[in-house]
């Protein structure tokens, strides 16, 4: 793994990325867990989202983890018929939360399309799911809810496309400027399908730690957006803002046209865990 800037770790392959997302959300939700007995981590569709899910199902630490005490929400989800494979929820639940027995109690999936008649609907009922799971919240003394909305994320996990849209926020669309509100329905997104759920920025943001896995080329030009500051209008990634940490986990080919300066700054990547 190349030196890197502070919060930016560059891998030699998609495959080495997968293999330290993993790795470090096992980690990650071992030491919440000692500390509040529970974790709550927001998930993501897209192939490296969801190849981090299989690298942690069979990476042998997961033992370490009691996984009938972590809270699964999403980050977007596709309105589509329930088990359509296409569904975020659907993949997530194939590559990791079924293998290791995660139970349907802690399991919040955003509602399908024969379970409500709108995508606008869907994200109505989100939004309740999100808000009541807030209000049920044991909060450890002397934390306060950071959104009385939303539950605490404690990692909230991206992956960003060739137009740097992350979840279902595509640049310069009415959801990318969605303020005010915990979730917001997409519709004509430009990825495919085009109805979606998504959480909005402003959600996004009240996680603790949010971590951005990008790997591939076609990645490079939005990695190096994002990462030289552009607005979140544009360049949805780069209004990615972990309260606490914003890890981006990048492969070599996306970090293919990373400036030379953001390269050289003297902070380099420590695991801070
Ligand atoms: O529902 C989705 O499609 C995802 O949530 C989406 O935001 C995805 O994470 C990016 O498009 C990156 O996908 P890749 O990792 O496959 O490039």
């Amino acid at each position: 793994m190349r030196p890197s800037p502070k919060g930016v770790s560059i891998h030699p392959t998609p495959q080495a990325l997968v293999a330290t997302n993993a790795g470090r959300l096992i980690t990650k939700l071992v030491d919440v867990q000692s500390r509040r007995g529970e974790a709550t981590v927001v998930l993501t569709g897209g192939s490296v989202g969801i190849a981090t899910l299989e690298a942690v199902t069979a990476n042998p630490a997961r033992t370490a983890v009691d996984w009938t005490r972590v809270n699964f929400w999403w980050g977007d989800e596709r309105f589509l018929p329930a088990g359509n494979r296409e569904l975020n929820s659907v993949q997530a639940r194939q590559a990791m939360l079924d293998p290791l027995g995660v139970p349907a109690g802690r399991i919040h999936a955003v509602a399908t399309a024969d379970e409500v008649g709108t995508v606008e609907e869907a994200a109505a009922d989100y939004a309740r799911q999100l808000a009541d799971a807030a209000a049920g919240e044991q909060l450890e003394a002397g934390l306060e809810p950071v959104d009385a909305r939303l539950p605490r994320f404690d990692v909230l996990l991206l992956g960003v496309g060739p137009d740097a849209h992350i979840a279902s926020l595509f640049p310069e669309t009415p959801g990318i400027r969605t303020v005010g509100q915990t979730t917001v329905a997409v519709r004509d997104a430009p990825k495919p399908p085009p109805e979606r759920v998504s959480l909005t920025l402003e959600s996004i943001n009240t996680a603790s730690e949010i971590w951005l896995g990008v790997a591939g080329n076609d990645k490079a030009g939005a990695v190096g957006l994002a990462l030289a500051g552009a607005g979140p209008i544009q360049v949805p990634a780069a209004g990615a803002r972990g309260r606490t940490k914003t890890r981006w986990l990048i492969d070599e080919a996306a970090a293919s046209q990373l400036s030379k300066r953001l390269l050289a700054s003297d902070e380099s990547e420590e695991d801070e865990d």
